[in-house]
């Protein structure tokens, strides 16, 4: 196997991450292998026991320099100074076909100087899920970290549920740089490392930029569009830390994420989520509060400070809007209205409304409005025939309503008990629930399997996803 890596994160200066290997593991089998991520990296992909040694971390690739990032971060509304990839390991970064710069990481792979506490493992099931559910992400054409490869140990790691077996997740991302790593810096005061890092991060990802500034603008853009997207689909992210909120604008870490089936605003999944912080309705508002703080982190690179937290404070209040801007052009969409005006916002609160009255199926919802049996999905049909019959108003003369509708609104998404299934087959051996869930995923827009369309039975819901990953 041969991986075309450039690398620029190693040269940055020393305090940015500590240089090490992955540990090896016991008996490194390739569970899954996406061949087409690898070609648009260019990977040379030979022999498939040495890419199970390579991305189980048994083998360095030649040119890799191998490291572990440093960052800090607010979990759950409090500062942790210090956090860092205490389980997870950058190899490099390679530029692929398309002339985009990706990191390529290896996320289980031992312990590092930042494990504090934990074992520097990931056991098998969050391993898949972050597997599936990033695959399903790109698919939908939601920005997102991808899964390049899960390598199963053979050694068994323990959580509270027991002894599981271990895995190793090859994830790819445009970086890795965090809210985090911007906060660890400026706790420490540490303003030449700051802005070399705010210089690395415009340079990579938004090279438009001129400043710190309009690193700010762009950012908040960034997160703005993406959590729009999140709730344009019913996905609940369950985590979204300081250092879970990556500066690429891409989704990252699928700890304790899930969609949902039923819609509710208050809908939370983690279970370590007890006061509902990253509720689904509260994403908008946690990715303010979350641009609030890397706006805070970015001040010290500033010479006229009060100047610099004024202009800042304006963009992240003009935050709200853009949210609602984008909120109301995605679930427009949705309904058939490719230019909606503000006047549409009660329509579709409307039937959302009436979703969570009824406790209807997020996706399959939206997905009927398209075809003919939408009011199926309601116990209370008499409202729902009300509200379509403005709907019908609003919309019919649009000859391409039912176009947009399709290809906003999936089919099929994974959803919480099909993915808690395929864990459950992979544990035991069977990757078959695994290669299905990722072959109907590919093409979220199309009708291939309808039983994975299906929402789950009352016996078959999984209300939780536990954070024990
Ligand atoms: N088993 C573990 N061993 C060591 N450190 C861990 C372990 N699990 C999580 N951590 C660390 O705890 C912090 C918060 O964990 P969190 O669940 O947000 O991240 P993660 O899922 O490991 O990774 P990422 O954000 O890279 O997807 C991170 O610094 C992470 O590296
Ligand atoms: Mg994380």
């Amino acid at each position: 196997m041969h991986i075309p890596f450039d690398n620029s994160y190693a040269t940055l200066p020393d305090g940015f991450y500590s240089r090490l290997d992955p540990t090896s593991v016991a008996a490194p089998k390739l569970l899954a292998f996406n061949k087409d991520l690898a070609s648009l990296l260019r990977i040379e992909v030979g022999d498939l026991t040495e890419v199970a040694d390579v991305f189980g971390g048994n083998d360095v690739p030649q040119n890799a320099a191998p490291l572990a990032q440093l960052y800090a971060g607010h979990q759950f509304g409090s500062f942790n100074p210090q956090l860092g990839d205490g389980r997870a390991i950058l190899l490099g970064e390679v530029i692929g076909t398309d002339g985009l710069r990706r990191d390529i990481q290896l996320k289980g792979s031992g312990p590092t100087p930042y494990s504090r506490m934990g074992d520097g493992r990931a056991w098998l099931g969050p391993v898949l899920r972050e597997y599936v559910v990033s695959e399903a992400m790109h698919a939908l054409g939601i920005p997102t970290t991808r899964a390049l490869a899960a390598v199963s140990t053979g050694e068994q790691i323990w959580r509270e549920q027991g002894a599981l077996p271990g895995a190793v997740l090859t994830r790819v991302a445009r970086s890795h740089l965090r809210v985090g790593t911007f906060q660890v810096f400026a706790h420490r005061g540490e303003v030449e490392n700051l802005k070399t890092l705010t210089n690395y991060a415009i340079q990579r990802h938004y090279p438009e930029a001129k400043g710190p500034m309009d690193l700010l603008r762009a950012v908040c853009a960034a997160q703005a569009d993406l959590v729009t997207r999140w709730m344009s689909v019913g996905f609940i992210h369950g985590v979204m830390n300081t250092d879970n909120c990556a500066i690429s604008g891409e989704t990252i870490d699928y700890g304790p994420c899930a969609f949902m089936d039923a819609f509710h605003q208050n809908r939370v999944f983690s279970s370590i989520d007890q006061q509902g912080r990253y509720a689904f309705g509260n994403q908008p508002g946690i990715a303010v509060w979350n641009m609030a703080q890397f706006a805070t982190s970015l001040m010290q690179t500033f010479e006229d400070r009060n100047a610099a937290v004024e202009e800042a404070t304006e963009i992240i209040h003009a935050m709200p809007q853009m949210l609602e801007d984008g909120w109301l052009k995605r679930f427009a969409a949705k309904i058939g209205i490719a230019e909606p005006a503000k006047a549409d916002t009660p329509l579709i609160e409307e039937l959302l409304g009436l979703m969570q009255t009824d406790g209807a199926d997020f996706t399959n919802t939206f997905r009927a409005l398209g075809g003919a049996n939408a009011r199926d999905q309601f116990t209370n049909r008499e409202a729902f025939d009300a509200w379509a019959a403005k709907w019908q108003q609003r919309t019919s003369s649009d000859t391409a309503r039912e176009t947009l509708m399709r290809s906003v609104n999936p089919a099929v998404i994974p959803r919480n008990h099909r993915i808690e299934q395929m864990i459950e087959a992979a544990v035991a051996g069977d990757m078959a629930p695994f290669e299905r869930l990722m072959t109907a995923l590919k093409t979220p827009f199309s009708e291939t399997d309808a039983d994975l369309a299906r929402p789950p039975t009352e016996t078959e819901i999984v209300p939780a996803t536990f954070c024990g990953t």
